[in-house]
């Protein structure tokens, strides 16, 4: 687990662009594999903002993005299938058959979430892997107590998780209580994972993936495992990682973040 501790959120967003930049400039049509979240918001804008100005290629590139809320379809206004037409696809014009999310509004979502596993193993696996995390340590959907094995799945969500994501919901409506979600195998056998974490709020989930025990309680510890991971912290999320001053990862405002 690399460890990049940046100054700010803004540091923080643009070393994150940089790393998917660079594995687009060296693999033009690379498999990626998304997340959704407020973390996100500002990455895909740095994203879109590079593509506009001709720094980097997105219309090569294969996706699949780690979620979607079971019974929303893709038009839903709340469906993470909006949430990246809106801030990616649609802007770039983006061919719909390569920008793969789970359908929430399958018939058979257990069906959905097998066939979903099996299509990003055809598609090669996934090089690049974009991750937030959950104030419970969850990663994509994969809330406290899901197995460090489990495949592509339907998760139910935990009220601490609806709860956080009601924001994104009008006050009349209810938050899903089923994802299907990317497993953390399914996370693990990604090439690189990247994993952007910004704000005071994250601080003590951050501290219990990188320094806590590898447990299911906290999934994103599963991280620890992973072969090449790349953590990418504001001052604010790195806050209450105890071995701090051990990373050698304080990078200058400015400084290029390298892939190794
Ligand atoms: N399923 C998503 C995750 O992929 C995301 O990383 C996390 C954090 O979201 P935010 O960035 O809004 O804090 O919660 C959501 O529930």
């Amino acid at each position: 687990m690399k460890i990049l501790i940046l100054p700010d959120r803004e540091a923080a967003v643009a070393a994150c662009v940089d790393l998917i930049a660079q594995t687009l400039t060296a693999t033009p049509d690379a498999v990626l594999g998304l997340a959704t979240g407020g973390t996100m918001e500002p990455v895909y804008a740095g994203l879109l903002a590079r593509a506009r100005a001709g720094e980097v290629t997105l219309n090569r590139m294969t996706s699949f993005n780690l979620d979607e809320y079971v019974g929303l379809p893709p038009g839903h206004p709340q469906s993470y299938h909006t949430y990246m037409r809106e801030r990616l696809f649609g802007p770039l014009g983006l061919d719909p058959a390569r920008t793969h999310l789970p359908r929430g509004d399958a018939s058979d979502p257990i069906a959905e979430a097998v066939r979903y596993d099996t299509a990003i193993v055809a598609a090669g696996g996934i090089d690049l892997q974009l991750l937030g995390i959950g104030g419970n340590g969850h990663i994509g959907f994969n809330e406290p107590s899901s197995s460090l094995a489990s495949p592509t799945r339907v998760k139910t969500l935990t009220r601490a998780t609806r709860a956080a994501n009601a924001r994104f919901f009008g006050p009349d409506e209810t938050v899903p209580q089923f994802a299907i979600t990317m497993g953390i195998a399914t996370i693990l056998r990604s090439r690189h994972a990247v994993l952007l974490a910004t704000g005071g709020p994250k601080a003590a989930a951050v501290a219990a993936m990188a320094e806590g025990p590898l447990s299911a309680r906290c999934p994103a510890s599963a991280l620890q495992m992973h072969p090449k991971a790349t953590i990418v912290l504001d001052a604010e999320a790195a806050a209450d990682l105890e071995l701090r001053q051990y990373y050698e990862t304080v990078h200058p405002q400015g400084q290029e973040v390298s892939l190794d």
